[in-house]
């Protein structure tokens, strides 16, 4: 009974998402139900092309599911909305914006005085190790420091989500790791509620607290994973790479 009373974050309910196409209609997301804890780090893992973007963006409120409902903190999404940060692979920054532009962005159209949102902004640029770039343009920033500020931009807004697709696939494998390690430091100290997209196991097992396998389309969830490490997690320690391992395995009977 216990285990009734407990409130999700997010709940998604029957979600099935079809797009049409010269072909026809064809089913990408078929019945998915997910329940994220208030501050899980879910990691939604599949093949590529499986639909998981699908899937975030329905929660971000970008697309509209063709069946079923999400819920974030009990009511229902029809649209984006500012209490659910997204965070993609290509960091949309204004150009003509330095980072503290950006960053300020979103507290300034919700019309937070200039002094309070300067501070908020600041705050976040100091988190993500930004400080001392807050009059950098992005063309001046490198692909790690574009994804810090797009981290920073949406926490920024103060959501109670964080949605994330993808975000560091584009950057080199040093990059990558570096961004892993702050991004579980940054969510250590600033919990939020994430779900976060990755076709990379490791980057999976390092940041999960929880790991939901999809199988290949139509998106179906094949598996679950609590990752029970203790953190900051040890990409070399022998249970990190038992379980890396055994979620790799199960992909692969996925596909
Ligand atoms: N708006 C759309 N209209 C038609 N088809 C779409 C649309 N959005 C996505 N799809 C198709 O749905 C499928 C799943 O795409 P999605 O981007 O959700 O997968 P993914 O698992 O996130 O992929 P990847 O890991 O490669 O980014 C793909 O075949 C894609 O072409």
């Amino acid at each position: 009974m216990e285990q009734e009373r407990i409130n999700y974050m997010i709940e998604c309910k029957g979600l099935k998402k079809t797009f049409q196409s010269e072909n026809g209609a064809f089913e990408v997301v078929k019945n998915i139900d997910l329940k994220v804890k208030e501050n899980e780090f879910l990691v939604l893992f599949g093949p590529g092309q499986c639909g998981k973007t699908t899937i975030l963006n329905m929660i971000a409120g970008l697309e509209t599911p063709s069946e079923g409902i999400v819920t974030v903190n009990g009511k229902e999404v029809h649209e984006p909305g500012p209490e659910r940060g997204v965070v993609y692979q290509t960091i949309s920054l204004f150009p003509w914006l330095t980072v503290m532009g950006n960053v300020e962005y979103g507290p300034k159209v919700r019309g937070i005085p200039k002094e309070k949102r300067r501070a908020t902004a600041q705050h976040y640029i100091d988190m993500v190790g930004l400080q001392g770039f807050e009059k950098s343009f992005p063309v001046q920033l490198s692909g790690g420091m574009k994804q810090r500020a797009g981290i920073a931009r949406a926490y920024a807004n103060n959501p109670i989500v964080m949605l994330m697709d993808e975000p560091f696939g584009a950057l080199d494998a040093q990059t990558r790791y570096l961004m892993q390690k702050e991004l579980e430091r940054i969510w250590e100290q600033e919990k939020r509620t994430v779900v976060f997209v990755t076709n990379n196991i490791e980057e999976a097992v390092y940041l999960a607290d929880r790991i939901v396998v999809l199988a290949n389309r139509p998106t179906q969830v094949k598996a679950e994973y609590k990752i029970n490490l203790p953190r900051p997690r040890n990409y070399v320690d022998p249970e990190f790479l038992r379980l890396r391992m055994e979620i790799t395995d199960a992909v692969d009977k996925t596909l």
